[in-house]
């Protein structure tokens, strides 16, 4: 069996500037966008890779700017976001994330539809 260390691949400072650092921007550069995208593998590679991948890029984007859109969001108050990761396969926080919501005014007509 072959096993594909993407965490490695992903953290490789031959390959990514920076590695360690959260820069969302490397992706944003018209340039590079198709080579960075290339060398990202969060769905894996070649003929196992996941079918899965179109679908969840459009959901994903779906379900988060819905959040954003339908709530107010707010750090507890004090708390900074502790971006620490644990260990396992999909790489979970270390301290799960806490925060507080609360929907936002123009979209309680929406909400109570639901
Ligand atoms: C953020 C969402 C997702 C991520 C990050 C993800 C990631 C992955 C990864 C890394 C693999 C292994 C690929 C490999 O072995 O090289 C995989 C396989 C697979 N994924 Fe996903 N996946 C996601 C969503 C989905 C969705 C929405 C579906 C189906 C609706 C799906 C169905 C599958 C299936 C069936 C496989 C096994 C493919 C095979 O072994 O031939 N995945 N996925």
């Amino acid at each position: 069996m072959l096993l594909v260390n993407a965490w490695a691949i992903h953290r490789d400072p031959n390959t990514w500037d920076e590695p360690q650092e959260f820069k969302p921007e490397r992706f944003q550069c018209e340039g590079g966008k198709e080579e960075a995208e290339l060398r990202m593998l969060p769905f894996g590679s070649g003929r196992r890779k996941c079918p899965g991948e179109g679908l969840a890029m459009r959901v994903i984007d779906l379900a988060l700017v819905t959040l954003i859109h339908c709530f107010e969001w707010d750090k507890l108050p004090g708390e900074e976001v502790d971006m620490t990761e644990g260990s396992g396969l999909t790489i979970p926080k270390a301290k799960p994330l806490e925060v507080m919501c609360a929907p936002r005014h123009t979209m309680l007509d929406a909400l109570s539809r639901l």
